[in-house]
């Protein structure tokens, strides 16, 4: 880790303005300018300190140091992650609810959310060979929808299907300053929650009836450290939290398309999946591809490290794709390599796309390992279940859009169909037979 003393400051007063028109570029540009791995800048008028790499990482996701209460700006409140739930929340009310979140993931639902998503997936490819040409991002986004909405156990319509689609997408692609996208997304946000309010109150009536193991039911019937249901509002927002997230899914899942493409060689190895390879392609455009830019959590008491004085209350940013391709952490961090995952050590704090540190003691993502299972999973189909052309479009992404996507959203035409099920994903698993009937419930 670089470290400048004393710790340098960006050149502008400022620096909201930058982070919003040079995107995941900022971080990454001022370290090399500045020739260090902390600096200091103002971000929406407060002072806050930035930090990159593992050994950051470690230390921002250590809970003795910093807080999460007011550490999120209002915008994103009002959009992605809304008022009220879990990642605003700090010491015991955080764990409490994490464990919430975490009972949701039991190895079974991670499964049943896999074959619902491929199931969706295989339904989609059949109207693709009638269709001239297909863009995927978009399909997979509507996939994603109805999957999760399943997953989750609320009770989509499939009148709805376009419009919760639509929603979830303005809301998961709103964190980059731009006027007509925050609107859209504090729109979409706001139909949501009055969706799910309807539910929770159905659920809490007894009118509607999910099944036990389901997100609707488990935030319906969670009760806080007080022992009260939690109130309308913030059991809307963590529903929302438990599959609103899925759709950030699509970005990387047209990412992995795009590297099939730009990197053929990987379409074979795809299809032999020897040593897991795609799970370690799935790993590596989980670290390669822009997707979140940064996290922020406030100082929680004073501290020293690296000869700086981190104050109380002072924000602290750690740059999470700069951290993904930290050359400390990564050899040639700049390519696409999925071998490297093949001796990775596994540690928690170099590769942070979806939060570092432990899952339950911490804010890392909740659902990670759903992400690495239905990406890896639609990587298989698309090479092994499907066959398709890639006509000309622009591939190229914008690196100062956040989140970033193939511009094109990835088109595909021609596709054929190769299986007739998607049995070989869902039940074969590393030369493993597995047993239908378990993962039905
Ligand atoms: C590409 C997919 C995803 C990405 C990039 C992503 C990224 C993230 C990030 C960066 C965080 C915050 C870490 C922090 O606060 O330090 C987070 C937290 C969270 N994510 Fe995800 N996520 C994804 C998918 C999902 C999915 C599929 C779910 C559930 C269905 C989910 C549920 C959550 C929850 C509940 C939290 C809050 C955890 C906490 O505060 O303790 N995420 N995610």
């Amino acid at each position: 880790m670089k470290v400048k003393t004393p710790i340098p400051r960006a050149k502008e007063l400022d620096s909201t303005l930058s982070l919003i028109n040079e995107g995941f570029n900022f971080m990454s540009s001022r370290r090399k300018e500045l020739g260090s791995d902390i600096f200091e800048t103002r971000l929406m008028g407060q002072k806050a300190v930035c930090i990159s790499g593992e050994e950051a990482a470690s230390l921002f996701y250590d809970n003795q140091y910093f807080k999460r209460k007011g550490a999120m700006p209002k915008p994103l409140k009002k959009t992605l992650l809304g008022e009220g739930g879990i990642h605003g929340r700090d010491g015991e009310e955080h764990h409490h609810l994490k464990r919430m979140f975490l009972s949701m993931m039991t190895p079974e639902r991670l499964e049943d959310i896999k074959r619902m998503a491929i199931e969706e997936l295989d339904a989609k490819a059949s109207q693709w060979e009638t269709m001239d040409t297909v863009v995927l991002m978009e399909e997979v986004q509507e996939i994603l929808t109805r999957a999760i909405c399943h997953w989750a156990g609320l009770p989509l319509k499939e009148s709805e299907v376009k419009q919760r689609t639509e929603e979830l997408v303005a809301m998961v692609d709103s964190f980059n300053g731009s006027i007509a996208r925050f609107k859209r997304a504090a729109a979409a946000r706001q139909s949501q929650e009055a969706w799910l309010k309807d539910i929770i109150q159905d659920i809490r009536s007894g009118v509607f009836n999910p099944p036990p193991y389901t997100a609707a039911y488990i935030v319906a019937n969670h009760r806080g450290t007080d022992g009260k249901f939690l109130d309308l509002h913030t059991a809307a927002v963590d529903l929302n939290n438990s599959y609103r997230p899925m759709l950030a899914t699509s970005f990387l899942i047209a990412f992995g398309a795009l590297a099939i493409h730009q990197y053929p060689e990987t379409k074979m190895k795809l299809q032999k999946d020897e040593n897991n390879y795609s799970h370690m392609f799935a790993q590596e455009v989980r670290r390669y591809y822009p997707f979140t830019p940064a996290m922020a959590a406030k100082v929680k008491k004073d501290f020293v490290w690296h000869g700086y004085h981190f104050k109380k209350n002072m924000m602290v940013v750690l740059d999470i794709f700069g951290t993904n391709r930290h050359p400390d952490s990564w050899n040639r961090p700049d390519e696409f390599i999925p071998e490297r995952f093949e001796n990775w050590k596994g540690s928690p704090f170099s590769f942070v796309q979806q939060g570092g540190g432990d899952h339950y003691v911490g804010h890392r993502c909740a659902g990670e390992w759903m992400t690495v299972m239905v990406m890896q999973a639609f990587f298989k189909y698309f090479t092994e279940n499907i066959s398709y052309t890639v006509p000309p479009q622009d591939l190229s992404y914008d690196m100062t859009r956040m989140p970033s996507m193939p511009k094109s959203r990835f088109i595909i035409s021609n596709v054929q169909k190769l299986k007739e099920t998607p049995d070989n994903i869902l039940y074969r698993e590393h030369g493993q037979s597995i047993v239908r009937a378990s993962y039905s419930h």
